[in-house]
């Protein structure tokens, strides 16, 4: 009897092995993707130091992981995640990173040229709808393979919110923050749905601060970050996610940054993931008062992108 031989480990590159990018590595290890995590920084020291760490914890799964041996090798990754980049401080807004972010994601595309035509780019470093314009101008990749964790962690802290109202599972609750992973972000309060029922028919939202709830969520990295200095447990489980549903063409969907040729921009929806990227994005149909606030975010998304034309 012959047995096939098993495919090769997919292999997953993280660009900035600080906060935000081990603990996707850490994430991707846990979760048991059979891939090979390759860890790229300038920080070369830090990168094999959390190569090293993490590689005490592969034995829970068939990941391996180790440090590029150069940023070519990264270039040639089926899927490449950028965590590069400076952090808000306390009280300093996403956006305000975007100078400093602009020039960190043009060296770290320059870098890895030429680039696998089929890899997938995963942005994380913030403003994360801005930085995929750049990353997909600079790079040359179809749109569809440049892309952003965008709203999904606010989209999993809204969900937990909602889901600590209705003592529900979070995975029950289809509610989404939709627009800018930012201060524009908004939630489609009118097409969320648990079971199936809208979620403005449930008792406990009837009278519901809709404003304050979604305000909380906005705020709930401002507060980690005035706490602990900066967030990275939840974006590890987004990423992840994401790199799972690519990897096994689960065409699972998710609230992230997308180019939407409506909009004529990146901004984050609702989308469908599979191995080529971002298949489609779902039409999520929103009220007359949440549209005006989408399209608030996309004029504000267009107003810098515009820069880096
Ligand atoms: N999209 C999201 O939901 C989230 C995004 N973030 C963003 O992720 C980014 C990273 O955050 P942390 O990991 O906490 O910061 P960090 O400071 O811990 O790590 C950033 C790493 O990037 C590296 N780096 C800087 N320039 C580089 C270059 N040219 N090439 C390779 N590596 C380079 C640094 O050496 C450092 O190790 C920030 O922009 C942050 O705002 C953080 C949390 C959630
Ligand atoms: C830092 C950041 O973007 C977040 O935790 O939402």
């Amino acid at each position: 009897m012959s047995t096939m031989p098993a495919p090769p480990p997919a292999k997953i590159a993280i660009i900035g092995s600080g906060a935000v990018g081990s603990t996707i590595a850490f994430s991707l290890i846990m979760n048991r993707l059979p891939a090979e995590i390759i860890l790229s920084d300038i920080d070369t020291r830090r990168a094999g130091g959390e190569a090293l760490d993490l590689s005490d914890a592969t034995f829970v799964s068939s990941s391996s992981v180790r440090v590029a041996k150069n940023q070519q090798e990264v270039g040639q990754c089926d899927i490449i995640v950028i965590t590069a980049g400076a952090k808000q401080k306390p009280g300093e807004s996403r956006a305000n990173l975007i100078d400093r972010n602009y020039h960190i994601m043009q060296s770290v595309i320059k870098g890895m040229q030429p680039i696998n035509p089929n890899a997938k780019i995963i942005i994380v470093a913030n403003p994360v709808e801005i930085l995929c314009h750049i990353a997909q101008k600079l790079s040359g990749l179809p749109r569809n393979q440049v892309f952003g964790s965008g709203t999904f962690l606010d989209s999993a802290r809204l969900r937990l919110s909602v889901a600590e109202m209705l003592n529900v599972h979070e995975s029950s609750v289809h509610c989404y923050v939709v627009g800018e992973h930012g201060d524009n972000q908004l939630v489609a309060w009118s097409a969320g749905r648990v079971g199936g029922a809208p979620l403005l028919n449930f008792d406990q939202f009837k009278n519901a601060d809709l404003a304050h709830i979604a305000h909380e969520v906005a705020r709930k990295a401002y507060e980690i970050i005035d706490r602990k200095g900066a967030t990275y447990y939840g974006i590890g489980a987004c990423v992840a996610s994401l790199a799972e549903s690519v990897l096994y063409h689960s065409r699972r969907v998710f609230p992230i940054s997308c180019y939407n040729p409506e909009s004529e921009c990146y901004v984050s929806v609702p989308a469908v993931l599979g191995n080529d990227g971002v298949q489609h994005a779902v039409q999520l149909p929103l009220d007359d008062k949440e549209k005006a606030a989408f399209d608030e975010a996309v004029k504000s998304i267009k107003s810098i992108t515009e820069k880096y034309n």
